[in-house]
């Protein structure tokens, strides 16, 4: 058995969840929201933090997970910078606004936030970083503030990691389903979330399923 998933694997297994499995993204969606949430509130005590969201589904979780984490105290600002036309992204980023969850589209100084939640890129991630995110990721790092990155570090190649040293290096990886194998590389607190994945569809793809502890949404697993 493996423990990771390649790219073009993590593709096929998320076609096969949203299609013959009878999932629907946005369930799926929140429930990996929802454990990322829960993994940053058991890492960091409360405080204002900045939830910095890409184009994508990886943006998405970072919009759940802001609004978790509202709930759990924190007090969440959202940094999404691409406008999006996607019916999904716009329900979440409303359900932002509804609770009074700043969201700006661009910010020069992080300085005011303790913690950096990296929801910019997942694992459709690919080739050169192209702006506005190359800067913003340059910024996060030079502002020396935690990081803690939803399913891949972006800025990393899902599979051969941070290849070219322009990705984040993040205190924390939450992987979503299954690690990707850009996690190897990984060697900072590790948790898998999002308890989701059909035991069938893990045979399928022959990937371990981690041991949850009781009805936990996540588990550390370094
Ligand atoms: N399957 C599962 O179990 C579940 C998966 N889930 C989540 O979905 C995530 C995958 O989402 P995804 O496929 O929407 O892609 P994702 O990586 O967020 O964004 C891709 C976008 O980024 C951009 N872009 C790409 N390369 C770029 C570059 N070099 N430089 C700059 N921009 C670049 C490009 O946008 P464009 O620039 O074309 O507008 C592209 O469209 C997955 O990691 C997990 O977090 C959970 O929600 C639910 C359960
Ligand atoms: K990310």
């Amino acid at each position: 058995m493996r423990r990771f998933l390649s790219q073009e694997a993590a593709k096929r297994f998320d076609d096969k969840l949203m299609g013959e499995l009878g999932f629907a993204t946005e369930s799926l969606m929140e429930l990996a929201g929802l454990s990322c949430a829960q993994c940053i509130f058991k890492e960091y005590i409360p405080d204002s933090v900045i939830v910095v969201c890409g184009p994508g589904n990886n943006g998405g979780d970072g919009l759940i997970a802001a609004r978790h984490l509202f709930h759990f105290g924190f007090r969440p600002t959202v940094l999404y910078p691409k406008p999006t036309s996607n019916l999904v992204l716009t329900r979440l980023l409303t359900q932002c606004r509804v609770l009074g969850i700043p969201i700006v589209d661009q910010l020069d100084d992080y300085s005011s936030f303790s913690l950096i939640v990296d929801a910019i890129f997942g694992f459709s991630f690919r080739g050169d970083l192209r702006e506005p995110f190359k800067t913003i990721i340059q910024k996060i790092k030079e502002s020396g503030k935690p990081v803690v990155s939803l399913d891949i570090p972006s800025g990393w190649d899902v599979e051969n990691g941070n290849i070219t040293g322009e990705g984040l290096e993040p205190n924390v990886l939450i992987s979503l389903g299954v690690p990707k194998l850009c996690a190897t590389y990984f060697r900072g607190i590790h948790y898998i979330g999002g308890r989701f994945v059909p035991l069938s569809l893990a045979e399928e793809f022959q990937v371990d399923l981690p041991l949850y502890p009781g009805s936990d949404q996540i588990v550390r697993i370094n």
